[in-house]
């Protein structure tokens, strides 16, 4: 099975991840942009370069997916491992979707989630930490490009749109909350999510 975490920046996803590591030890741990391969790299020099072009930048994001779907996310749920990845597709459709708003493209959304839908493996579950674009903005330290409120506000408009197209992947849990509660919340919609199975 493949979870998914997703939210803005600084929304706790990585603090929720790193948690969940004790309470499932067999589970395979990931993430996008990956930390371990050269496309990640490549990703990670756009994210820094203030002046990439948004849709060059889609394509490398892109292309990490599909190492890691290959490498990593396939194998393990060949396995049939649990697969929990802090960050998936949902990213591209929600940040890359709202870099490209005013780009050529007329439907930016529709059309990433067209590329998507030609080789990825979509989520089975995803875990959408919620929290305002200020309370988000001003958590990650608004270091790179992706962490300003103004853009965090169309990031999170575009999650919304995949909340209401599919409502029974996505669990909602309040980010607000301290940590220790977002986790509660988190492991008891994993616990629900694993007993349906
Ligand atoms: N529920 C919470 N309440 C208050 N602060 C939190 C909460 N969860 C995480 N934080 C803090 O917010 C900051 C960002 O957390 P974290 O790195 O987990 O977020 P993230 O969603 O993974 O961000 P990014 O997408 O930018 O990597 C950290 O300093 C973390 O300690
Ligand atoms: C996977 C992915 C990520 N992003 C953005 C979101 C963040 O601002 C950075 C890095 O992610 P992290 O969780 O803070 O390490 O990249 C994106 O725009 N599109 C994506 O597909």
């Amino acid at each position: 099975m493949l979870v998914t975490l997703e939210g803005l920046d600084g929304s706790g996803k990585t603090t929720v991840w790193e948690a969940l590591h004790d309470a499932y030890p067999d589970a395979v741990f990931t993430r996008e942009p990956t930390s371990d391969s050269w496309y990640g790299e490549a990703v990670n020099r756009a994210i820094d370069d203030d002046d990439a072009d948004p849709l060059a930048t889609l394509f490398l994001f892109t292309a990490d997916h599909a190492d890691h779907l290959s490498r990593v996310v396939r194998p393990a749920l060949a396995d049939g491992d649990l697969v929990v990845s802090d960050r998936y597709s949902d990213s591209r459709y929600a940040y890359q979707a709202a870099a490209l708003r005013d780009s050529d493209l007329r439907r930016p959304m529709e059309y990433i989630m067209g590329i998507h839908a030609a080789f990825s493996r979509p989520p089975d579950k995803t875990i959408y930490l919620d929290v305002d674009p200020e309370t988000a903005a001003a958590r990650s330290g608004a270091t790179n490009k992706f962490e300003q409120a103004a853009y965090l506000a169309d990031v999170r408009a575009n999650y919304e749109r995949l909340i209401d197209a599919e409502p029974e992947r996505f669990v909602r849990v309040d980010a607000t909350q301290s940590p220790e509660d977002v986790l509660d919340a988190v492991e008891a919609a994993l616990e629900e999510v694993l007993a349906e199975q």
